[in-house]
């Protein structure tokens, strides 16, 4: 018989491109040594170029997903992505709760507040953005907001490492257990440096900044390398810097695909 490997739930919407949500989720949990499981949230209509349309499921439904799995399997450790409604991320922080999922039980929980695609394309209604805010935040271990998520969860506008602190204070203020800001839109640093914060402590995560516009799905990758991570019982600041590791050298391996942005590749890991 062999050992049951880790498990991983991400709750998040499908890209039928194949490079972000939920598929970069599980090709990353994969490669990882993980199994992967899924709460699809919503099912886009997407390609290289962008996001066109998007279905949501009902609430019950994702709630559903979460409570047959947690319940038969067991989840070592838990992430979002794209949420999409209010409804869904009420139904989502009622479901965790039950199944001790966040701060309110003991299985591991990455917010990563998805607001919009790459391209611009907006993945969460404006009223969420108050149920991410207050429902979800408060429940994370960890929250990965990008720059522009940043912008929309506090309305600071982070242009260098200074913004990128206060950020982090405003952002911890909210609730979660820690914090990472993640640098990969302060175009003008030369550098991509994330920042860890958990209230005290500041945990910089530099990185080299690659020159390619393929980059398509990096948030989710770096998320789910980290529950990969927390799954085996590591803690967060380890987590993250593999997790960060993890995703530097998939942007180094990124491909080009159809007209527009390709994605970051963790097959690297399976090579050689
Ligand atoms: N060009 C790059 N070279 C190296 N690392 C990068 C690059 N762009 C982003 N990263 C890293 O990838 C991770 C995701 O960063 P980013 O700030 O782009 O988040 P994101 O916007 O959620 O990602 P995406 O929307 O592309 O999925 C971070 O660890 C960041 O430092
Ligand atoms: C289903 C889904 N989830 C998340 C993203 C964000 O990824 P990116 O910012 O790389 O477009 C996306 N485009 N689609």
């Amino acid at each position: 018989m062999n050992t049951t490997p880790p498990r991983v739930l991400t709750i998040a919407g499908s890209d039928s491109g194949g490079g972000a949500g939920l598929q970069a989720d599980l090709r990353t949990l994969f490669a990882c040594g993980v199994h992967g499981m899924t709460a699809v949230t919503a099912v886009t209509v997407q390609n290289s170029l962008g996001v066109t349309g998007f279905v949501e499921m009902a609430p019950e439904v994702v709630a559903a997903q979460i409570l047959a799995v947690a319940t038969d399997i067991g989840v070592g450790a838990a992430k979002t992505g794209m949420l999409a409604s209010a409804g869904i991320i009420e139904a989502v922080a009622d479901a965790c709760d039950q199944v001790g999922i966040g701060r309110t039980g003991t299985t591991p929980f990455v917010v990563d507040p998805v607001a919009a695609s790459m391209h611009g394309d907006q993945l969460l209604t404006d009223l969420a953005l108050e149920a991410v805010r207050g429902l979800l935040f408060p429940r994370a271990t960890l929250v990965t907001p990008n720059l522009d998520e940043v912008r929309l969860l506090t309305g600071i506008d982070v242009v260098d490492r200074a913004g990128q602190r206060e950020a982090a204070r405003a952002l911890h203020d909210l609730g979660p257990e820690w914090v990472l800001v993640k640098g990969g839109h302060m175009w003008a640093d030369p550098e991509c440096l994330d920042l860890l914060f958990d209230g005290s402590e500041f945990v910089e995560l530099p990185g080299p900044r690659y020159d390619t516009k393929h980059t398509h799905g990096s948030g989710d990758t770096l998320a789910s390398a980290i529950c990969s991570r927390l799954a085996r019982g590591e803690g967060v600041v380890e987590a993250v810097r593999f997790g960060k590791e993890f995703v530097v050298r998939s942007v180094r391996a990124s491909y080009a695909l159809g007209a527009g942005v390709g994605p970051v590749s963790p097959l690297w890991r399976l090579e050689g």
